[in-house]
């Protein structure tokens, strides 16, 4: 128990007695549950700094409200040797798909151990806004959701729902419940335009006719009797599939779904619908068979997996400072090109027999990273879709690339926008050229500087930022990382266990 933890809880007791709060009553304001309440207060809780600016705003605690106003930057002091073991925590993107599904469900739905970040946030705004009760409980990691009777769109949170792209993924659920609705445009990291074309092209096929005007979807439902209905989806994404899924669940007969994706957050929706009674066949393949119900109404746990794009990170930042570190639970199904790719370029692992995760269906190994002498890899890197090198994986192997001796080539297709944030590897020492918008050339091996530089707006490439300082001479201030903590959950203190030295600190935007 430190010091800092221990004045702290004593502060937030006093601010909450002084009000005639109840534990219980402070634990619903900041979104956990009261036995962690009343650890904090006896300081045997480590506090996240999302969670110390929570407790500072609902107990209105000027003085620390004032430390954390502001945007949050990190200064972060290299060169650093990270050694120990760090466990994967759940995914953004099955915890987004997830929160939107539980409004198909007009039972309880307990999503277990959910990542504490801000896009997690976020769609949690819009759910509440939308009239869903939310209650943190096992300590702030769990949630349980219970939706209204009528889910009122009307009163939709613009601000949070703008902020993310996720919000597409409630037109599938939300096309059950009304004939027509609106919702905001969606947001996101700038990666170039991301069309939401293949959405509507797929949604179209349920009766949702969709038209974009001043600044938010419209959308009409007209329902048919059709009892097959095959749907080829126009591009193998992520969130098109899931969305599509959404619409087949609660919609009556079958629903063949083809070119969809089979990657992580797909498959976590699926074995949650599975739970929830809907039928589907195809999990993790190209081909989905859904067998839709009209009502769902089953009080549901669910255990989100393990996040396959923290486990590359976390592998990266072991690789980047050449440390010999363990990365635990990673999800190997969805790290297997990844692996490959990383074996040839001669970086030394060494994995742990397989074994389960929570949701009882994903295959986890601990991974241990040696220090190794990395070459160029032969061939361009690339990713595709599930099972090959994911396209969020492909940033950490532009920061791997710079530690290698020889010339390599990132060839990113997906994204138009996403290459070019990594340029900003050049800054702290990376020898990283633009082909062209879609191609990197990176030459190492690399001898990294310390240097100040502003997030791009893009969590990934933010990310190699962070990692690669983290391996720089010298000081690096990152500035402005919401980006980065709309994907991980308290990443600084979790990497400063392993040794890193980065401190979090807050100013005005520039
Ligand atoms: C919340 C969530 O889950 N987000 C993920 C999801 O976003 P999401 O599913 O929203 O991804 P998008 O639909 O934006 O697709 C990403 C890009 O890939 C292009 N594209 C995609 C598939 C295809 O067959 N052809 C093609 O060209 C799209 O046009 C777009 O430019 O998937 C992306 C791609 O895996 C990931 O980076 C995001 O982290
Ligand atoms: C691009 C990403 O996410 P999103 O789809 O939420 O922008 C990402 O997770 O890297």
């Amino acid at each position: 128990m430190s010091a800092t933890s221990q004045s702290l809880g004593i502060m937030i007791r006093e601010a909450r007695t002084s009000r005639g709060w109840s534990q219980q009553r402070l634990a619903d304001a900041v979104g956990t549950a009261q036995s962690a309440v009343h650890r904090i207060e006896n300081g045997q809780q480590n506090l996240s700094l999302n969670m110390i600016g929570r407790l500072a705003e609902a107990l209105d605690m000027p003085l620390i409200q004032t430390a954390t106003a502001g945007q949050m930057n990190f200064e972060i002091q290299g060169p650093t040797q990270l050694s120990g073991e760090i466990e994967v925590r759940t995914s953004k993107n099955a915890a987004v798909a997830l929160l939107c599904a539980s409004m198909l469900n007009r039972g309880r739905t307990v999503l277990r151990g959910i990542a504490r970040i801000e896009e997690v946030d976020r769609i949690c705004e819009v759910l509440e806004s939308l009239g869903v009760q939310m209650t943190w409980t096992g300590d702030g990691g769990d949630l349980e959701l219970v939706r209204p009777e009528t889910l009122s769109w009307e009163t939709i949170d613009q601000r949070a729902a703008r902020r993310t792209r996720s919000i597409l993924m409630f037109l599938g659920p939300l096309m059950h419940d009304y004939d027509e609705f609106k919702l905001p445009y969606a947001g996101g990291c700038d990666l170039g335009a991301r069309t939401v074309h293949p959405h509507m092209s797929a949604l179209r096929r349920f009766g949702l006719g969709v038209e974009a005007t001043e600044g938010h979807y419209h959308a009409t439902v007209d329902r048919d009797t059709m009892t097959e209905r095959h749907v080829t989806l126009v591009e193998r994404g992520d969130t098109v599939t899931e969305n599509a899924l959404m619409a087949a669940a609660r919609t009556p007969g079958v629903t063949v779904l083809r070119n969809a994706s089979g990657n992580y957050m797909v498959q976590d929706l699926c074995f949650f619908l599975q739970r929830l009674g809907v039928r589907i066949e195809g999990v993790g393949t190209t081909t989905l068979r859904v067998e839709g119900v009209r009502d769902i109404d089953v009080d549901v746990e669910y255990h989100i997996s393990e996040d396959p794009i923290e486990a590359m990170s976390l592998l990266t930042a072991g690789i980047v400072t050449n440390s010999e570190i363990t990365v635990r639970r990673c999800p190997i199904e969805f790290l297997e090109v990844e692996f490959a790719v990383l074996e040839e370029m001669g970086q030394r692992m060494t994995l742990s027999p397989e074994y389960t995760s929570r949701n009882g269906r994903s295959r986890l190994v601990d991974v241990t990273v040696h220090p190794s002498k990395l070459v160029a890899p032969l061939d361009k890197i690339h990713p595709m879709p599930f099972p090959g090198l994911n396209i969020d994986n492909l940033p950490f192997f532009a920061v791997i690339c710079a530690m290698a001796e020889g010339q390599s080539i990132i060839y990113d297709w997906v994204y138009d926008n996403r290459a070019i944030h990594l340029k900003k590897l050049a800054d702290l020492g990376a020898n990283v050229t633009l082909m062209d918008a879609h191609r990197l050339m990176i030459i190492g091996p690399t001898s990294w500087r310390g240097r100040d530089i502003e997030c791009p707006p893009a969590l990934r490439p933010s990310v190699c930022l962070l990692l690669a300082a983290m391996a720089a001479r010298g000081t690096t201030n990152l500035t402005d990382v919401y980006v980065i903590n709309r994907g991980y959950e308290d990443l600084p203190q979790r990497l400063n266990k392993l040794g890193a030295k980065i401190n979090v600190f807050w100013g005005e935007k520039a």
